[in-house]
């Protein structure tokens, strides 16, 4: 069968996106991890389907690169978001459907696609390290004395993601530094099982985990391997968070057709 695809990219993390609004298309686990493969394929971190739901702009479908269905992707939803204009779907607040449940987004005028983050009630503390989920499990270790540029996140990340704990369902492992201005963050992906150049929802874990007004409004400013992101959100208690969104480019990179 020969597919019609798009590549789009937010902050170097890269997926392939198929419209798939007429329902005509189902991929197998094997499909979705052939399209992603990076030599055998189109090469990706994920793939996602821009399908349609009664009541919403969009629905968003989202894989990992091992080819099995995932939870929610923040840097995808925005790129999906991008995608949904380009397809002609043009909305001042897009408002979809995820498997983590719905979502509003924008574009702005600087093309930043501002993406609405499910509510985040609870972290818990494992020593100095925090775990929580923001659509996707994560694990927040601090990385302290500026060693975060070369340090082994795929040894780290993959020790953590593969412990006792975790084996079983898998979560994403961030590394955080404190900068004057912001945070930097480099993760292992779950799925992926291996550094991407940035994990949308790990921004936004991360950024909540180091905000630092303790009530109200946070603005965090993120630096990552593929580009700058930015989260702001509502402290609204000792762990809970409110109006969380997660903003920074995404952008088209190429479409092209491929037999499966
Ligand atoms: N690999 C993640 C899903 C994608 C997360 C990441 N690409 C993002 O931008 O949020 C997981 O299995 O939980």
């Amino acid at each position: 069968m020969e597919l019609q695809f798009y590549k789009y990219q937010g902050t170097g993390n890269d997926f392939v996106i198929i419209d798939n609004r007429d329902n005509a298309i189902s991929l197998t686990t094997e499909q979705v991890h052939k399209l992603c493969d990076r030599r055998f394929g189109i090469g990706a971190d994920g793939l996602m389907l821009l399908g349609s739901k009664e009541g919403y702009d969009f629905e968003m479908v989202y894989y990992n690169a091992d080819g099995r269905e995932s939870s929610m992707c923040g840097n995808g939803g925005r790129c999906l978001v991008k995608f949904a204009y380009h397809m002609g779907i043009h909305k001042g607040k897009y408002h979809f459907i995820a498997t983590d449940g719905p979502h509003d987004a924008t574009i702005e005028d600087n093309q930043w696609v501002h993406l609405k983050m499910k509510d985040v009630d609870g972290i818990k503390q494992h020593f100095s390290d925090s775990i929580l989920n923001t659509g996707s499990p994560h694990y927040v270790k601090p990385v302290g004395g500026h060693k975060l540029d070369h340090f082994n996140v795929f040894a780290e990340g993959k020790a953590i993601r593969y412990n006792d704990t975790y084996a079983k369902e898998g979560i994403n492992v961030n590394f955080v530094e404190e900068l004057p201005k912001g945070i930097f963050v480099r993760t292992y992906e779950r799925g992926v099982e291996d550094e991407t150049l940035s994990c949308g929802t790990g921004v936004t874990a991360s950024a909540l985990v180091f905000a630092h007004n303790d009530n109200g409004f946070n603005r965090v400013e993120v630096k990552t391997l593929g580009g700058h992101l930015a989260v702001e959100f509502d402290k609204t208690g000792e762990d809970t968070f409110r109006n969380i969104w997660l903003c920074g480019p995404a952008e088209f990179v190429f479409k092209g057709t491929i037999n499966i």
